[in-house]
């Protein structure tokens, strides 16, 4: 069995850890971590756990914590995880981190879209970008260090992925329109994000200035084999969970002047995504929706060619929480631990 503590399980990406290793056959929860809430029983927090969990919540000291665990998530604020990590730890334990402090290899990019210094920048080489379906073969029992992506990135990544590394489209042309649900902006209080704010309205926010931009950018670019620049506009929507993307790029022409066809498009889909147990190609015409893959670690993506324009519109929906955060990094751990990469992601999206 291995042991695990959460370092801020008591906020939404942390709350969802616990409810998925709850029924992880191989997990143990030990340190349920929290900051404001020591002391306090987990379940008088979160009640969906009452009579399931029974422990209280302890603190946020990471060099306690990697003595008694084997693994430990870090489901904290930027900047948190690159304040206290050293080499003592890492040789203790292996770390997921649900934040962006690991994920971008420049420390210029991220400290200018970050607005933070980097504390740790000794460790960025070594950490691995833990986007299971294109990096599996470098999360190895090994691996020290996951840099679990982001939710809003996991989407536009995975959706764009087959037709940028195939060579079908432009990537430079790639327009990236998402929205997500408000438990994307976490449990803490904020005035934009309550109740009478957020429902019955949509809006843009961080447009053209988004911190997901380079992180998409970096590893759209590998997959393009080039630096690329890509336009992502996100947007709040008055729903709990879920996010959407829509893409549209220039189709790249064949040498014959026509574009490529669905079927051509489909079988790069197929090629990247056919065996994946949780990226599902929908049928031909069928958009992907939140409802359909909420609660659970599936992400859903489809593609549309406009003949008239020479464009394709891609499409792409996952749960935030889960495939977008703690599914995602449960799956990494799986992967870490030489597991099942399933193990305990088995969960049926729920409807309605
Ligand atoms: N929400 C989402 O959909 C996604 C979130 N993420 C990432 O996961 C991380 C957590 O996000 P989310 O759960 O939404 O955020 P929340 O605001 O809901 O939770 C933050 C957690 O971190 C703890 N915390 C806050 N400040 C500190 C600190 N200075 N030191 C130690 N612990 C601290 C909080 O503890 P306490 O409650 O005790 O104050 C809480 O447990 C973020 O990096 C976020 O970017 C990634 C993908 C998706
Ligand atoms: C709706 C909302 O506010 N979403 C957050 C992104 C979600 C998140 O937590 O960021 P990471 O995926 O990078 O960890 C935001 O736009 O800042």
């Amino acid at each position: 069995m291995v042991k695990v503590g959460i370092i801020g399980a008591t906020g939404y990406a942390g709350a969802e850890l616990v409810r998925i290793l709850l029924n992880h056959k191989e997990a143990q929860i030990e340190w349920f971590g929290s900051r404001s809430y020591i002391d306090e029983n987990y379940a008088d927090i979160y009640r969906n756990f009452f009579e399931l969990i029974d422990a209280d919540c302890l603190g946020d000291n990471m060099d306690e914590l990697a003595s008694r665990v084997d693994v430990i998530f870090t489901a904290t604020p930027q900047g948190f995880l690159a304040g206290v990590l050293n080499e003592d730890i890492l040789n203790k334990v292996k770390i997921i981190d649900l934040s962006a402090d690991f994920r971008i290899k420049d420390v210029a990019t991220y400290e200018k879209w970050y607005k933070i210094e980097h504390k740790s920048p000794q460790f960025i080489k070594e950490a691995v970008y833990g986007l299971c379906e294109i990096n599996r073969d470098k999360v190895t029992t090994q691996t020290r260090l996951i840099a679990n992506p982001g939710c809003y990135t996991t989407c536009s990544i995975l959706t764009a992925y087959p037709l940028v590394k195939e060579g079908l489209i432009d990537p430079d042309t790639l327009i990236i329109d998402a929205k997500s649900g408000t438990s994307g902006a976490g449990r803490g209080a904020k005035t934009p994000n309550l109740f009478c704010e957020v429902n019955e309205s949509m809006k843009a926010y961080g447009v053209t200035t988004h911190r997901h931009t380079p992180e998409i950018e970096e590893q759209l670019g590998y997959a393009a084999g080039k630096e690329i620049t890509v336009n992502f506009t996100p947007h709040l929507v008055p729903m709990n969970r879920g996010i959407l993307a829509t893409e549209y790029a220039t189709l790249i022409k064949k040498p014959d002047g026509t574009y490529p066809s669905y079927e051509e498009l489909k079988a790069a889909y197929d090629k990247y995504y056919a065996k994946e147990r949780f990226v599902r190609v929908l049928k031909k015409g069928v958009c992907p929706e939140t409802k359909w893959v909420e609660g659970s670690n599936y992400v859903d993506v489809n593609f549309v060619i406009d003949e008239r324009t020479g464009r394709v519109v891609m499409m792409g929906a996952l749960d935030n929480l889960v495939k977008g955060a703690a599914g995602q990094a449960v799956q990494n751990m799986n992967l870490l631990f030489g597991f099942d990469e399933a193990e305990g992601l088995s969960m049926v999206p729920m409807f309605p």
